[in-house]
Formats: structure tokens, C-alpha cells, sequence
């Protein structure tokens, strides 16, 4: 076993993903040469246009999508498989969410498969179902939750089997305006409180400027690659008109020619 200290930072190097042969030659990459290191403890956005593989990348990230070519590690341990140090959260919490079985149980489910006992269950999902805002909904069905309930649902029961890192795949796309705007704040505060690593894929500049320390920039697919990293050093929360806030909205959209 290592006994280096853990600072679950993710390293990436030259990554290369290609889901088909392609022409001898050359195959068709997704995503070609992809450089990035995310710090432990950063919120980090990937951000660029539908289709240029945030997901694909995010994937391999979570070790649910093999790479093609170069390194991808955490701290210094090559990702080939899912583990529990990273965790997924996925843009249709309906999906992710068992509908037999309570806000609770949904929460617990992750330790329940861990052995844990139930006293410590009890304490961990009482914990994050208050991070969350959902006291009171404990013993309700999935089907009788809003979206953003779900979404939160979602994020408690990932947050209870603490993983260092969370891979956050659009989770606020499905959800509407007002309800998304909440729950961009509290993940902000949920962040701040847990200071995990996280890495949030958007194609919203209002939302990568709203939540990211920086914000990665995907080129148009395929082969596409981080071409640029914008610092955010904006205190949060943060707001949406000031002045601060609306120079890197410009710059990041001048950037996509918009
Ligand atoms: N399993 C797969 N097999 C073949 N091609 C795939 C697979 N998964 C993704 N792709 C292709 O990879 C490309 C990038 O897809 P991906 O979903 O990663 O993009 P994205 O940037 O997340 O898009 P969006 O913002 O629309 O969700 C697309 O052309 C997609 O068709």
C-alpha cells in the first residue's frame, strides 16, 4: 500500500480517445491530446459545444470509458476502472435513482452495499439529506419529488459514499431556470462545506462562470482538445450582474465567436 499522501489531484496527458478503427492511417479521435491537471480540492469546469466529448471525456474520468492513448491518473495511479474515489452524477437523476425504494433509502443505498451498520447509515444520511435541503422528504418515493428533489436526492446518496470526486455531467440541464439557479448556489455551498474535487461539464458560459475556479475550453469535435483555461478569481457566491462577472462572460464568448 502507498503511503503518499492523497491530494486527489487528476493528472491527464496527451489523452486520445477513438471509438472506432478509423482509416489506418489515422483513427478518428473524439478527443486528441487532451492536457489537463485538475487540483485536489478545485472546482473545475470543462466547457465547449455539444458533441465535442465532455461526456466521452468525463467518462474516462470516471473509468467507465477506456482510453485510447496517453496518461490519465489519480495521483499517480493510472485510472483503468471505476473506483470509489470518484463518483458520478449524471444530468437525469431519474435514471440514477431507485424507484421502490425511499429518499432515505436511495440515500443509504451506496452504504448499505458497504456493510455499513445502520446506526452510521442512519447518521450519514441524516447528514447529507440536511446538506441537501431535503428534511421533511425522507420518507417519500422518487415519483413523488420534483426534479430538482431528485437532482438532490442524487447528490446526497453520492455525497454519503464520500467519494474525493465528484464528476458532475451537466446535473442542472433538465431542471428550470429558478430551480437551477438554486441549486447552482447550493452546490457552491455543498463545495465549500466538503471541499471535494469536482469537475462540472456545461455548455453554458453563465453556469461555467457562475461555479468554476477555472473553466476549461473544449474545441469543436472531432479531435477535440482543452485549447484554453480561463481563470475565474471571483469570491463567491457569485452574481450574475456585476460588472466582474459579465468582462469574463465576454471574454469566454468572444472565445466562441458568439
Ligand atoms: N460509445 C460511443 N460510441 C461511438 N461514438 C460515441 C460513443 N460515445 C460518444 N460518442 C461520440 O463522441 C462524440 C462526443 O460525444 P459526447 O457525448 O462526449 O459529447 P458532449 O460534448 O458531452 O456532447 P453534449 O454536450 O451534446 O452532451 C459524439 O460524436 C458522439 O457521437
Amino acid at each position: 500500500m502507498s503511503l503518499a499522501v492523497k491530494t486527489n489531484t487528476i493528472f491527464i496527458e496527451r489523452l486520445r480517445k477513438s471509438f472506432s478503427a478509423g482509416t489506418a492511417a489515422e483513427p478518428h479521435y473524439i478527443i486528441k491530446d487532451v492536457d489537463l491537471v485538475v487540483k485536489g480540492g478545485e472546482f473545475f469546469i470543462l466547457l465547449g459545444p455539444s458533441g465535442c466529448g465532455k461526456s466521452t471525456l468525463l467518462s474516462m474520468i470516471a473509468g467507465f470509458v477506456g482510453k485510447t492513448e496517453g496518461r490519465l491518473s489519480v495521483d499517480g495511479e493510472e485510472i483503468r476502472k471505476p473506483g470509489r474515489d470518484r463518483a458520478m452524477v449524471f444530468q437525469q437523476a431519474d435514471a440514477s435513482l431507485f424507484p421502490w425504494l425511499t429518499v432515505r433509502e436511495n440515500v443509504e443505498f451506496g452504504l448499505r452495499m458497504k456493510h455499513i451498520p445502520r446506526k452510521e447509515r442512519r447518521e450519514s444520511s441524516d447528514r447529507f439529506i440536511r446538506l441537501v435541503g431535503l428534511e421533511g422528504h425522507e420518507d417519500k418515493f422518487p415519483d413523488a419529488l420534483s426534479g430538482g428533489m431528485k437532482q438532490r436526492v442524487q447528490l446526497a446518496r453520492v455525497l454519503a459514499n464520500d467519494p474525493a470526486i465528484l464528476l458532475m455531467d451537466e446535473p442542472f440541464g433538465a431542471l428550470d431556470a429558478m430551480t437551477r439557479r438554486t441549486m447552482q448556489n447550493e452546490l457552491i455551498r455543498i463545495w465549500q462545506e466538503t471541499r471535494k474535487t469536482v469537475i462540472f461539464v456545461t455548455h453554458d458560459i453563465q453556469e461555467a462562470i457562475l461555479l468554476g475556479q477555472r473553466v476549461g475550453i473544449m474545441s469543436v469535435g472531432p479531435a477535440s482538445r482543452i485549447t484554453d483555461i480561463y481563470e475565474v478569481p471571483l469570491s463567491y457566491p457569485r452574481t450574475i450582474t456585476d460588472s466582474a462577472f459579465n468582462a469574463h462572460y465576454s471574454s469566454i464568448q468572444r472565445h466562441f465567436g458568439e
